[in-house]
Order: structure tokens, then sequence, then C-alpha cells
């Protein structure tokens, strides 16, 4: 079912801050602030030769990230994206062996403009995982 590593992403308190630690501490390239109010979060890629790393602030008053920095409020990974061929395919699969889909059950359009799903933390080894359909 999995395809490629799309990101990791690291949930920040102050998006500037982290981007700027990116650029201009790890020399890295970081793409433009990208507000997403559906998804409660502004995000920025950092393009790496063989992935990216995604910076997750939070947007709004129910931002889905503010319980996770309020645990760790200096930050920390908070999930991992996988590429997946047919994303209602793979969802159906994992619904099948017990596994819950996170939301609606139903794929939202992520950051790039494909759709995405997230998977419950509990059921994979607490690490959240979003599924990315290319
Ligand atoms: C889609 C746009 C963009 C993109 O790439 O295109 C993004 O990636 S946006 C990313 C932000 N969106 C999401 O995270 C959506 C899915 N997340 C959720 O639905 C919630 O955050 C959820 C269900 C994972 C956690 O919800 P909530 O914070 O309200 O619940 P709890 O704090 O009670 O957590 C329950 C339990 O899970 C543990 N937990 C929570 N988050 C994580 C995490 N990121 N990684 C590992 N474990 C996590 C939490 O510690 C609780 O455990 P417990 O033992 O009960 O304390
Ligand atoms: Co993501």
């Amino acid at each position: 079912m999995l395809g490629r590593l799309n990101h990791v992403a690291i949930a920040v308190p102050d998006l500037s801050i982290a981007t700027a630690s990116y650029r201009d501490q790890l020399g890295a390239r970081v793409s433009q602030p990208q507000p997403l109010p559906e998804h409660g979060v502004t995000v920025v890629f950092v393009e790496l030769p063989n992935s990216k790393v995604e910076l997750l602030e939070p947007l709004g008053e129910n931002s889905p990230i503010a319980a996770f920095l309020a645990k760790s409020p200096d930050g920390g990974m908070h999930h991992i994206c996988y590429e997946v061929e047919d994303i209602l395919a793979a969802r159906d699969q994992l619904v099948a062996t017990g596994a819950r889909v996170l939301g609606s059950g139903e794929p939202k359009i992520g950051a790039h403009g494909k759709p995405v799903l997230f998977l419950h933390p509990k059921d994979f080894f607490g690490t959240l995982i979003e599924l990315e359909q290319v």
C-alpha cells in the first residue's frame, strides 16, 4: 500500500523562528508560509534532496496541533506522511483491519492540493500517520 515518504512534520510554537532556523542555521530551502484554515495550521515546507519536512504552526481556535503543543511547548515530531496510489482503497483496507481513520473518514485536500487522510497514532505505535494520494 505504502509508496514514498512524502514528509515528516514538526509542530512548532513559532513558524517564523523555525523557518529562520532551517534556512539560516541548517542551510535548507524553505517555502513561503501557507495558511490552511480548513486544517487549522499554517505550514512551511523544507525541501530536501529526497523528501520534505513540514513545519506546522497552529492556526485558529480549534487547531488539531494545539493539544500537542500544550504537552510539548518547544515543539516536536508530529506526523509522518506516506504516499499511496489510491487513498480510498487504502482507507477501506485499513478500516477492514480495525484501524481508525480520523475525522469524517473522507479525504480532505491537503497542502499539496492532493487528497489526504490521517490514521490514529494509537493504532500505529504512537505515530500519527498521514496518507497522501499522489
Ligand atoms: C493536511 C494539511 C497538512 C498536510 O500535510 O497537507 C497537514 O499535515 S495538517 C496536520 C494537522 N492535522 C492533523 O493532525 C489532523 C489529524 N489529527 C487529529 O485528528 C488529532 O490531532 C488527533 C486525533 C491525532 C489528536 O487529537 P487530540 O489532540 O484532540 O487528542 P488528544 O490530545 O487527546 O490525543 C489522544 C492521544 O493521542 C496522542 N497524540 C495526539 N497527537 C499525537 C501525535 N501527533 N503523535 C503521537 N501521539 C499523539 C496524545 O498524546 C494522546 O495520548 P494519551 O496517551 O491519551 O495522552
Ligand atoms: Co502533513
